[in-house]
């Protein structure tokens, strides 16, 4: 294994070749609570379709369904009246009032034991208690007296992974900064049948294999969207391409962090400075050095591996590169490049020179991007919002949908 070179032309924007085939869905959503519409079209969007979304609750509430679209990194148009609909990806109209929606009460009520209540897991928390399908049994944290931005009930809070489990949810959202509490919090729960969702590259990436296996034996689900691209549908569009024709080549940007802190180095600020802004705005690691020297992308290129071909690819044979104040980088346009070549048998995240490429060049923050090509030369692409509080917690709450029903 070693770090790859970048193909020498970018295929033309990709993007909307990719779009020329998908399905459409068409939504009427009330836009009154515009993030229940954005989970809405989101869930849309990581099935691979194309949205019209028809947004009633007054004039403003195509707006609001954008700007909150927007907040999860799902880029929204609202087409001028006469404009074609369906060439862009989420296209939103106003709809006429459709009445307030009548609540029913769920069928089942999923118990929720949440491991982590930082930046992904208050973002859960929240959700969880304002939603009457999940009741939540127990939260685990590190320092229980710790101070948080969410309101986090003592009666709930606990520090002891087993006290967590004991509480016998039938889910375990898991949202820690440790990798091995992390692993074997979701082994436990695994074992005893319990269905998991996580957001742990470090704790999921490891040996996905041998997870997806304990699951079956076990009956349980294990759902991990978060972990690789935050908000970004990364792993479903592998999957979608794995289902089109075998897997070829997988090249993506998958640290926020660190494409936070390379747009800013390229608007000339300082390294140091950079580093702060991307952790006061929750897209770091707890221990950033994590995204500088590529351990959390090539993380999440180990699970994009599993997704494509079910190898084994352990990160640790990944060859990485590191961000620093004094690291030497390409001139141009730089991104933090994850790829894997399945014909070569390469990986490697390394930082590379992206002018021209679509996809990648104009990437913009803590955005994510990929783009994987299959054998018969067919392109997949995505792009959204890769780390923070809201793309996450949405991409966690995706998975907790499916698993609702
Ligand atoms: N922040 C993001 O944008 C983002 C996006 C996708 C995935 N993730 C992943 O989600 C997980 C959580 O990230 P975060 O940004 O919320 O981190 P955070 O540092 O904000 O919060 C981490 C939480 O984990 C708890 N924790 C850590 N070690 C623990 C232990 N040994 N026992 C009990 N609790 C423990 C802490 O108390 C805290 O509540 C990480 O694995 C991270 O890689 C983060
Ligand atoms: N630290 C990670 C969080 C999202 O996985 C990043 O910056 O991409």
């Amino acid at each position: 294994m070693t770090a790859l070179p970048l193909p020498r032309s970018f295929p033309a924007l990709p993007e909307t070749a990719a779009h020329a085939d998908e399905p459409v869905a068409l939504l009427q959503l009330d836009a009154t609570d515009a993030i229940e519409a954005a989970s809405a079209v989101y869930r849309e969007v990581r099935r691979g379709r194309r949205v019209v979304a028809v947004a009633s609750g007054g004039g403003d509430a195509p707006a609001r369904l954008i700007e909150a679209l927007d907040a999860i990194g799902v880029a929204a148009v609202q087409p001028a009246p006469g404009e074609a609909l369906l060439p862009s990806g989420v296209a939103v109209v106003a709809g006429p009032d459709i009445g307030a929606r009548r609540t029913v009460a769920p069928s089942r009520v999923l118990r929720v034991a949440l491991a982590g209540c930082g930046v992904v897991g208050g973002g859960v928390l929240t959700r969880l208690q304002a939603d009457p399908r999940f009741e939540v049994v127990g939260v685990l944290v590190r320092d229980p007296g710790k101070a948080r931005d969410v309101v986090l009930p003592p009666e709930l809070t606990l520090s002891d992974p087993a006290a967590l489990l004991a509480r016998e949810p039938d889910v375990l959202v898991e949202a820690i900064s440790d990798a091995s509490t992390g692993l074997a919090l979701i082994r436990a729960a695994l074992a005893r049948g319990i269905d998991v969702v996580s957001a742990n590259k470090q704790a999921v990436g490891g040996d996905l294999a041998a997870l997806t296996s304990l699951a079956e034996t076990s009956g349980a689900r294990l759902l991990y969207s978060a972990s690789v691209g935050g908000g970004a549908p990364l792993i479903e569009t592998v999957r979608r391409a794995r289902a089109h024709a075998p897997v070829v080549r997988i090249e993506a940007v998958l640290n926020g962090t660190c494409n936070y802190i390379l747009n800013r180095l390229a608007d000339g600020r300082d390294f140091d400075e950079a580093l702060i802004g991307a952790r006061e705005a929750g897209f770091a690691e707890e221990d950033p050095s994590a995204d500088l020297t590529g351990l959390d992308a090539a993380a999440k290129l180990a699970i994009l591996a599993h997704e494509a071909l079910d190898g084994g690819l352990s990160p640790d044979r990944i060859a990485r590169e590191t961000l620093a104040a004094e690291a030497v980088l390409p001139t141009g346009r730089v991104r933090q490049l994850a790829r894997l070549d399945v014909r070569k048998n390469l990986a490697g995240v390394a930082f590379r020179a992206v002018d021209g490429d679509p996809l990648f060049a104009d990437l913009p923050d803590e955005w994510n991007a990929l783009r994987v090509t299959t054998g018969d030369g067919r392109v997949f692409t995505a792009r959204g919002r890769g780390a923070g509080r809201v793309p996450t917690t949405e991409s966690v709450w995706a998975d907790l949908s499916e698993l609702a029903g």
